[in-house]
């Protein structure tokens, strides 16, 4: 097991809602609290336990929302009063990573961090261990470092990659410039991208000293920074910070990390790229899950929950059951049912992306209690 990295911070963005795992993922229970994959814990948990020999347990942050507060903690009782960020609304992943930033820097001014998704699924860890420690050596070297993983499919769910020349950084033998950063692409351009080998997918990971990160948001979006230095300014003075967050937070921009920093840091060769050679998988909708906790047999029906009250005949797919209701299956290809108490979902695998548009449908309608 490595030894934590000593000026190393992790941070772990903890929101959105999951809405292609809808009703499964929850507003009040989204993605991150649950266990997909079978493992005992939590998604969040995972993400804790993998971070651990990288960071330690005082050096993990959680950024997230005040209705998540409560299970984080209750997810994470080791985890540091002093490194639970919580936002009073979502603003998406430029300010919840940049706000982590921003505090951390604050407090430690030459601090590297990193930000990890809260709800991916890694498997072989050590490589993870290696990607990550290559990538800190890069930020080292004042770039803002990702991650990069081979392409499978010509997804448009990702963001894409395109490696530029090799980087010569001491300890780190694999990682490149970006030559270019296209944060979810259109079907088409996907699919050259995909075609083209010099292209990975992005796995959501952004590794660089705080200051350097926080330049390029303050050179990209400058009142979305200046915003965010503020309440770092006051969030460690307990007076001060309600004040300060009530009144700027709500102003802040909403925009991802992958457009306020990634995609502009990329033009200006400030980006740079490690490949992860590791297993992984963002769990993004439910045929990717049923992928995932398949066990290598397609050919089968895949369950999640109470199996028992599950009959599957001659079917493949995939059956949530988290209800006592008996649910048969028989003779059909690629299902998905998901069936909850207050909501049934039944899709394909073909089309489990599409199950987004469900909850803006809801959410519409006036029927967004179940969501
Ligand atoms: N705390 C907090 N976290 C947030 C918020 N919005 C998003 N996040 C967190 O930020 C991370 C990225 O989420 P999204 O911004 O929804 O990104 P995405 O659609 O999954 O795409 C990103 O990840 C892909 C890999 O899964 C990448 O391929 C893509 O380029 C991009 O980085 C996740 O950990 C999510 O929980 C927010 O308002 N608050």
């Amino acid at each position: 097991m490595p030894e934590p990295i000593e000026d190393f911070y992790a941070v772990i963005p903890a929101g959105g809602i999951g809405s292609r795992l809808w009703p499964l993922s929850r507003a009040e229970t989204p993605k991150f609290l649950h266990d997909l994959t079978g493992s005992g814990v939590s998604l969040l948990r995972n993400t804790w336990d993998r971070l651990l020999p990288l960071a330690g347990p005082e050096r993990i942050a959680v950024v997230t929302g005040k209705a998540h507060e409560q299970k984080v903690e209750t997810e994470l009782p080791e985890i540091l009063d002093r490194n639970v960020f919580i936002e009073s609304d979502p603003r998406e992943s430029a300010a919840a990573i940049g706000l982590a930033a921003a505090i951390l820097q604050r407090r430690e001014p030459d601090v590297i961090i990193g930000s990890f998704a809260a709800d991916h699924h890694i498997s072989r860890t050590r490589a993870f261990e290696f990607a990550v420690q290559q990538a800190v050596a890069v930020a080292r070297a004042g770039y803002i470092c990702t991650i990069g993983i081979p392409p499978t499919e010509p997804s448009v769910g990702f963001g894409y990659i395109q490696l530029g020349g090799e980087l010569e950084v001491e300890g780190a033998p694999m990682a490149a410039e970006v030559e270019r950063f296209v944060e979810k692409p259109d079907l088409e351009t996907a699919r050259r991208y995909y075609a083209d080998r010099s292209f990975l997918w992005n796995a959501g990971m952004f590794i660089g000293r705080a200051d350097v990160l926080l330049a390029e948001l303050a050179a990209n979006e400058p009142e979305l920074h200046a915003g965010l230095v503020e309440i770092a300014e006051a969030w460690d003075e307990p007076a001060r910070r309600d004040e300060v967050v009530a009144r700027v937070w709500p102003t802040l921009k909403k925009i991802a990390i992958d457009y306020a920093v990634a995609e502009p840091a990329a033009a200006k060769g400030r980006l740079a790229v490690v490949p992860g050679h590791f297993d992984w998988d963002d769990v993004g909708d439910f045929a990717s899950l049923a992928k995932l906790i398949s066990d290598g047999r397609p050919d089968r029906m895949s369950i999640l929950g109470q199996n028992d009250r599950v009959l599957a005949d001659e079917s493949t797919g995939l059956v949530v059951s988290q209800t006592n209701r008996v649910i048969a299956v028989v003779g059909v290809e690629g299902l998905i049912v998901v069936d909850t108490d207050d909501a049934l979902l039944v899709t394909t695998s073909e089309h489990a992306q599409r199950v987004k548009s469900v909850v803006g449908a809801l959410q519409e309608s006036g029927r967004g209690s179940v969501l």
